[in-house]
């Protein structure tokens, strides 16, 4: 089977919320996509119609190529979490494991590799209802992964995690996606997927407004800006201004500045030729937060350019 997720037109209303409002991408194997937008923007809705837990008016949803539905053992084909709260609580988490492997034609020895693998060797035998949301969010990983699936869908998996269970998080997604798997994770903060997500899909109201490589966008967002830390700001910005570079006050202390116009190499050219002292000169690396702020920002605009066209 193949590792990919096709989304494609998906229109969903909820009374007179619209929910979806033509949703379509893909998720490609061997990296990990992240699902980001706002709350409310159709991302857990769009998971469930992927595992045909939701009906649409409009669309389809394809695991491989396949309907949800037509699955006939679908924890071999795709391993889910959507709610970590949907546990039996008298349950121990290993007998929770069972009764899912058992439900599948899965062994127990899988269930202890997964056991292990999530993490949760110490609490295997303890009742699942006394988990602290971090360790149900390691318990649904488990189970997702029980039937080795080549497909992962994961809905706000970082939620409760401490920074310690964020590192393995990703180390953890980053090892599924180098397996050649497909994994879709949905997050509100991109700053939790930074490192780890190849491509991202952001999404809002109901439609996604950016599909693209993580680091096509870095680039596109950081653009040709420079970070320069100097004692000398009035002479290094008279030297980079002459070049032709735009030079303003920097973000981050009162040594630094932002140059445009000029790579990081010719910045040192140009200060070591004028000997401007200097401490440190940056290309600037934007972070996928920036690159979120930016692509809804534009979003924004778009939208309410659109309204005052409609209105006219
Ligand atoms: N069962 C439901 N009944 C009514 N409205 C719903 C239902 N599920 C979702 N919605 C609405 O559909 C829209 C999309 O919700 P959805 O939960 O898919 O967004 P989301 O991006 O996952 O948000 P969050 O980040 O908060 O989880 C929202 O306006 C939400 O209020």
């Amino acid at each position: 089977m193949q590792a990919t997720i096709d989304v494609n037109g998906l229109r969903k209303r909820f009374g007179p919320t619209v929910a979806l409002d033509g949703m379509s991408f893909s998720v490609k194997p061997g990296q990990v996509t992240g699902f980001v937008g706002p709350n409310g923007a159709g991302k857990s809705t769009t998971m469930r119609v992927i595992l045909g837990l939701d009906a649409v008016e409009e669309g389809s949803a394809l695991i491989g190529g396949r309907p949800y539905r037509s699955l006939r053992h679908p924890l071999r084909h795709v391993g889910a979490l959507l709610d970590a709260a949907a546990l039996q609580p008298s349950r121990s988490a290993r007998n929770h494991l069972l009764w899912l492997a058992h439900s599948q034609g899965l062994t127990a020895g899988r269930v202890d590799e997964v056991i292990e693998q999530a993490g949760l060797r110490q609490a295997a035998r303890r009742k699942a209802g006394g988990f602290s949301l971090g360790m149900r969010q390691r318990l649904g990983i488990a189970a997702a992964l029980l039937g080795d699936p080549p497909v992962i869908i994961l809905d706000e998996p970082f939620n409760g995690l401490d920074p310690d269970g964020i590192v393995w998080m990703r180390e953890l997604l980053a090892e599924l996606a180098g397996q050649g798997r497909a994994v879709l994770v949905s997050s509100h903060l991109m700053s939790e997927l930074q490192d780890v997500a190849g491509h991202v899909v952001v999404v809002g109201r109901g439609r996604v407004i950016a599909d693209t490589g993580v680091a096509e966008l870095l680039a596109t967002v950081s653009g040709d800006r420079v970070t320069l830390r100097t004692t000398a700001r009035q002479e290094a910005a008279r030297v980079l201004e002459h070049a032709g570079a735009v030079v303003t006050a920097g973000a981050d202390g009162r040594d630094a500045l932002t140059v445009s116009g000029l790579t990081a190499e010719g910045v040192v050219t140009l200060l070591s030729r004028n000997t401007v002292p200097f401490s440190e000169v940056a290309a600037h690396r934007a972070t996928l937060e920036e690159a979120y702020m930016e692509l809804t920002r534009d979003a924004v605009e778009f939208r309410a350019a659109a309204g005052r066209e409609a209105a006219r």
